[in-house]
């Protein structure tokens, strides 16, 4: 079964717990909580404060996307703010087996994250050593963007490298999804799917739950 994981970025910031709840109930699987510093995206959003003070509202992992620099500066804090998965980016991580783990330390699943202009080779050494690999399919720094499509042939070479190494990461992927694309990532061997708008900007977001997972299972 694909997982649905909702972006936070798209919800009502104003009432995020009954946001979060909302989506939940509506069969939801993680919560994505994107992180950003104003430096390795151009936006600035949310910060640990935040993801402890949501985590209470939800019993579902929060799958926390850092997109900043100096990442393990602020990796225990948001494990203390109780993440369950934390990605960081492969060009924001000059250290990145450090980085990956120092946030297995904290008792949290780790994952590791590339731009859509990163060739997926970068990301083979440290295969073996996490537990979600993210595709990026936007540029990261906002939602609301369009899908771009050569996330998908790293899908399938990510899902190649698992099979050929007997690794069991899931494959994320984060960007654009909705009912016309989210069907070629599961196609290619992804397991979770984030959404953003095509989920909190809907007023029935059972709807776009059950919408997403349907689209993925048409048969061409
Ligand atoms: O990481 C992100 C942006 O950096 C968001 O998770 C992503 O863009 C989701 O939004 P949408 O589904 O609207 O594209």
């Amino acid at each position: 079964m694909i997982k649905i994981a909702p972006s936070i970025l798209s919800a009502d910031f104003s009432k995020l717990g009954t946001e979060i709840q909302d989506v939940e109930q509506a069969g939801a699987d993680y919560i994505h909580v994107d992180v950003m510093d104003g430096h390795f995206v151009p936006n600035i959003t949310i910060g640990p404060l935040i993801a402890a003070s949501i985590k209470p509202h939800t019993q579902l992992p929060l799958d926390v996307h850092l997109m900043i620099e100096n990442a393990d500066h602020y990796i225990p804090a948001f494990a203390e703010a109780g993440a369950s998965i934390i990605t960081v980016h492969q060009e924001a991580s000059p250290h990145l087996h450090r980085t990956i783990q120092l946030i297995k330390q904290q008792g949290v699943k780790a994952g590791v994250v590339i731009n859509p202009a990163t060739p997926v080779e970068m990301i083979r050494d440290i295969l073996p050593d996490v537990d979600l690999v993210l595709i990026m399919t936007v540029n990261p720094g906002f939602g609301g963007q369009s899908f771009i499509p050569s996330g998908i042939k790293k899908i399938e070479q990510v899902a190649r490298w698992r099979k050929e190494y007997d690794l069991a990461f899931e494959i994320e992927v984060d960007g654009g999804i909705n009912t016309d694309t989210a069907k070629l990532c599961t196609d290619a061997g992804a397991d979770v799917l984030v959404a953003g708008s095509a989920i909190f900007k809907t007023q029935n977001r059972q709807q776009a739950i059950t919408d997403i997972r349907q689209s993925v299972k048409k048969v061409d």
